[in-house]
């Protein structure tokens, strides 16, 4: 598979401290890459660097297998969205666009435009003045931008920060889609259910330290599992019948049982037998996973959990 985007020990340094150490990542194409961290982490960073835009104190960028240099000609394959995007105010959506397609060099503007705006669902403010625009639709057309020269590469800095949940299905769809035609879309967020949903593989960082690189599906089976049994009647009595026979159960604030045995996890149809033998009835049953957000709080550390919220 076609290497996108690589970095190689990529380091920064500001007066005297390390903000990004010795961070080594990979994209190939038409993966959509989540780079998660909480706020300083060092993605900002890693992404301006990634664009050119800042000079690593050490390290390499490659983008499509070429090293980044100053002046290069990469530009034309690359999107992209860095933190809020800036946009004439005074000019409507339509005039920022046209705009933006000269000076990128776009022959058929107007066409460019005209799809950009149907992908990003703009078309109700494409005579806007950008002035007038919501967040979340200044943001679109942030992204509409980074679009309209159908890039290879995209890169986005917390894209979905400003939008509504409609907003976020739509640049959700977007972005699988182009994924699907072959673009490569590194993502970087702190809204981790939104990126187990979005993107194919996951890099967290946490302090300038890239820690872990995954696969969602790696990360599906690494997530813990849990079984939740719910029973009429006392549940410290359900527990002890499953300490007899062999299980380890948790009792909620809420009442609910919590079983994290593999066993008990694999197969709740014997937890439910064990209930019926002992004659007590039961109202739920259920297998849950580990949401990312936990899970990366275990990455990182739970004092961290604060932070968070
Ligand atoms: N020009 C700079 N000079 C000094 N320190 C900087 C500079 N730019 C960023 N930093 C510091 O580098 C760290 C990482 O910042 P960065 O913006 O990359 O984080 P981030 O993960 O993008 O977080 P956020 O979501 O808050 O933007 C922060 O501690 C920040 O204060």
């Amino acid at each position: 598979m076609e290497e996108m985007i690589r970095t190689e020990e990529l380091t920064k340094v500001y007066d005297g401290r390390t903000i990004l150490d010795r961070v080594s990542l990979k994209v190939n194409q038409g993966e959509i890459y989540g780079f998660l961290g909480l706020n300083g982490a060092g993605k900002t960073t890693t992404i301006r660097m990634l664009l050119g835009m800042i000079k690593p104190t050490s390290g390499q960028v490659y983008l499509h297998g070429r090293r980044l240099t100053p002046g290069g000609d990469l530009w034309n394959q690359v999107g992209y969205m860095v933190e809020v995007p800036y946009a004439y105010p005074d000019l409507t959506v339509r005039e920022n666009l046209i705009l933006y397609a000269q000076m990128r060099g776009i022959r058929r503007a107007r066409n460019a435009v005209n799809e950009a705006v149907d992908q990003l669902s703009l078309s109700a403010y494409i005579d806007t003045k950008v002035k007038n625009l919501s967040l979340g639709n200044a943001q679109k057309l942030g992204i509409a931008k980074a679009v309209i020269h159908q890039p290879g590469i995209l890169i986005l800095d917390e894209p979905i920060n400003a939008l509504d949940p409609a907003g976020i299905v739509a640049i959700r769809e977007l972005l699988k889609s182009l994924a699907d035609k072959g673009v490569t879309v590194f993502i970087s967020s702190h809204i981790l259910e939104e990126m187990s949903k979005l993107a194919s593989r996951i890099g967290i960082i946490h302090q300038g330290v890239l820690l872990q690189e995954i696969s969602v599906r790696e990360f599906e089976d690494l997530r813990a599992k849990k079984l939740y049994l719910g029973v009429r009647g006392n549940p410290e009595l359900a527990k002890q019948k499953l300490i007899e026979a062999g299980f380890h159960a948790k009792v909620s604030a809420e009442q609910i049982l919590e079983l994290s045995n593999p066993g008990a996890v694999q197969r709740p149809e014997l937890i439910n037998q064990i209930m019926a033998k002992a004659g007590i009835p039961v109202y739920l049953l259920r297998v849950e996973e580990e949401e990312l957000e936990s899970y990366f709080l275990h990455m990182v550390g739970s004092d961290l959990a604060k932070e968070l919220k």
